[in-house]
């Protein structure tokens, strides 16, 4: 089986929304929407790769990161490991650096919004942290 480990922030602002960026088309999954992140490069830190991706995609630079929680998930195509820090301090303001599209929402709003299959635990995990 093909494992893809994938690294992902929840970017918490002030009120305690939580970034989401939309998948581009012509992409796999395109048009739901995700936790700002993506595939780590061989040898790299989970640190590092998500550091990289938030500049890559966002332009902004985020020095602190913290573990908050794990998926694991079989896609038909391949079984996902994603890793899902807490962001929330970052310098720049976030924006779409590929074309995507952002939205900041509550978590208690993710659940009637179209994300990817694999992230349904980690909006439930978002939601209990608020609790
Ligand atoms: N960043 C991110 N990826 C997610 C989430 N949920 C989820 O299933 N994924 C999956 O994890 C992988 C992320 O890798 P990626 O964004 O670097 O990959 P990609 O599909 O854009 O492909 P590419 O490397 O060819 O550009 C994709 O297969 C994506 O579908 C999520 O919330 N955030």
């Amino acid at each position: 089986m093909r494992i893809i480990h994938v690294v992902a922030a929840a970017l918490v602002d002030a009120d305690g929304r939580v970034l989401l960026a939309q998948r581009p088309e012509g992409k796999s999954l395109a048009g739901l929407w995700e936790f700002p992140g993506g595939k780590l490069e061989p040898g790299e830190s989970p640190e590092a790769a998500l550091a990289r991706e938030l500049e890559e995609e966002l332009g902004i630079t985020a020095p602190a990161l913290a573990p908050f929680t794990f998926v694991s998930f079989a896609y038909p195509e391949f079984h996902l490991v994603m890793l899902l820090y807490w962001c929330r301090a970052w310098t720049g303001v976030p924006h779409g650096r590929d074309g995507q599209a952002l939205r900041w929402e509550l978590p208690a709003a993710m659940p009637a919004l179209p994300m990817p299959p694999a992230d349904v635990p980690l909006v439930e995990a978002l939601i209990a942290a608020g609790r």
